[in-house]
């Protein structure tokens, strides 16, 4: 009897192992595959951390997905020994962008992008957060019940933390418990068009729409985000071109949505902007204008409705900052958006105004598409689908684009991430500061690489990028997102991102 157990017992281990085999997970020591190094509790140490406080050399500490500490140099070493660190030299550690402006177009048009190809595309190029535009997906985000189809569609397939702007259109706008719906199931504000949107079921609102959107905002303290062209009689109207020439002519495009678009939209919006003033109706509600193109009289009336004390932003995107009109090949659609990319002086003026502060901050707009959209082979500005595709590349496209004009890492942080995060009311993002949320990007800023077609790319699809071809400066070595290593050197960890809701 005895022998018969010191058998059994014998086999123990055999069939032990058998079982791992057979059943692989139950026998595995736990590894957490959110991230690629599997520690709740290190350091990170570089010689250039970005703080609120300055660029620092030192290190951070981390524990359960939060900064704890964040230490110079000098206290480092006298204070803390023997404990888990990666050691990232010379390159630079700064908080993690936040783009609060990408179409990631899931669900119903994921062949365009999708949540998992976007967020790995994110990822990849420093971005810690996402905020997903309501439209370009289908159904586009204006209920309640809508939001919950980006929920679901988002469940376990992104590599970043999203959240999203729900949609201001006719049909909810003059609906206030419609909005409240939308709001109180966490859409962090909303965002409409004052043009058509290229999105059928994305209608574009007018400024009585506006209005009263405002005021639903205002209750929870969140903000519109504008679309701000209204289409003038002055644009080159290219329904009525045939001339093959000139549906490929980028300057025929240019003048079909002329500066006096953005101006007209602008000056109508600081009609109601005015609410959101202190003791206003709408005070508490903020408002956003998206992709700044025109720097002249646009921008003027922005500056002087922030003089005036409405509560009102302007973001500008890189592709505003890195091209001008007068080098868009003819038929290269890749570089269609809207408002289009203007003249080399309007570029000029677009840098002055964000190194002055004019413009707070920036964001991709990545506006992607199929390649069959951009109808490549006929090079039609007319029909070709407008957005630019830039995800992955944002942080060396502006960076290295910034040289000219002496940008700082600490300019950086604050267009990227500091003042977004504020924007999307993420009161633990975007600052490398103790009680935030442990989202990084590590960096090479003096690394430069060819964007050509061995270079790794997540977008779904990179060749319909307007940057492929360019030389830039600014290689991402790892991304951390609460604390995990989601990144690293051409590796990603699972898809463990989290969507952020509004809640208060
Ligand atoms: N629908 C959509 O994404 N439109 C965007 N594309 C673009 O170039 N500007 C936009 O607003
Ligand atoms: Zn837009
Ligand atoms: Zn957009």
């Amino acid at each position: 009897m005895i022998s018969q157990t010191w058998k059994i017992m014998a086999l123990l281990p055999i069939l032990a192992a058998v079982a791992f085999l057979l059943f692989d997970i139950p026998f595995k020591p736990s590894v957490n595959q959110c991230t690629l190094y599997p520690y709740s509790h290190y350091w990170i140490g570089s010689k250039r951390i970005v703080t609120p406080k300055g660029v620092i050399s030192g290190a951070v500490e981390i524990k359960g997905g939060k900064i704890v500490s964040v230490l110079h140099e000098d206290q480092w070493q006298k204070d803390v020994r023997s404990v888990q660190i990666i050691d990232y030299g010379n390159a630079v550690i700064m908080p993690g962008l936040v783009d609060v402006h990408a179409h990631l177009d899931d669900p119903g048009r994921e062949e365009w992008e999708g949540f998992p190809s976007g967020t790995r595309a994110a990822v990849a190029g420093g971005i810690t957060t996402l905020i997903d535009m309501p439209l370009n997906s289908f159904p586009s985000t204006v209920s309640e019940e809508t939001l919950g189809l980006k929920l679901q569609a988002a469940a376990g397939r992104i590599y970043v933390d999203v959240g999203f702007w729900g949609g201001l259109v006719p049909e909810n706008a003059l609906n206030a418990s419609a909005l409240e719906g939308l709001l109180k199931a966490g859409a962090l504000g909303l965002k409409s068009f004052m043009c058509p949107s290229g999105i059928n079921d994305f209608p574009m609102t007018d400024i009585g729409h506006i209005k009263e959107g405002l005021l639903v905002l205002a209750k929870y303290k969140r903000p519109l985000l504008v679309h701000a062209e209204i289409p003038q009689d002055d644009g080159v109207n290219l329904e009525n071109k045939d001339d093959a020439d000139d549906v490929r002519s980028y300057n025929v495009y240019l003048k079909s949505r002329p500066a006096s678009w953005e101006e007209a939209a602008i000056k109508a919006l600081l009609t109601v902007s005015k609410d959101t003033r202190t003791g206003g109706p709408a005070e508490g509600a903020h408002l956003h204008i998206v992709h700044l193109s025109d720097a002249r009289s646009s921008l003027e009336l922005i500056k002087e409705a922030k003089k005036s004390g409405d509560s009102v932003t302007v973001e500008t995107c890189p592709h505003y900052l890195a091209f001008s009109a007068e080098e868009i090949p003819d038929g290269d659609t890749r570089f269609k958006c809207a408002p289009p990319i203007r003249d080399a002086a309007n570029k000029e003026k677009l840098w002055a105004a964000l190194t002055d502060g004019d413009i707070d901050m920036l964001s991709s707009d990545h506006s992607p598409s199929v390649p069959e959209l951009k109808l490549f082979s006929e090079g039609d500005f007319l029909r070709a689908w407008g957005g630019i595709s830039s995800l992955q590349f944002v942080l060396p496209v502006t960076w290295s684009y910034g040289q000219k004009y002496g940008i700082t890492l600490a300019q950086l942080a604050s267009w990227w991430s500091e003042k977004p995060a504020k924007l999307a009311g993420l009161s633990l993002k975007g600052a490398i500061s103790i009680g935030y949320q442990a989202d990084f990007v590590v960096w090479e800023p003096e690394a430069e690489f060819h964007l050509d077609e061995n270079h790794p790319i997540y977008h779904r699809h990179p060749n319909i990028s307007a940057y492929i071809g360019s030389r830039l400066s600014g290689k991402v070595l790892a991304t951390f997102v609460k604390g995990n290593l989601v990144f690293k050197e051409g590796n990603h960890a699972l898809p463990c991102g989290s969507p952020i809701l509004a809640t208060a």
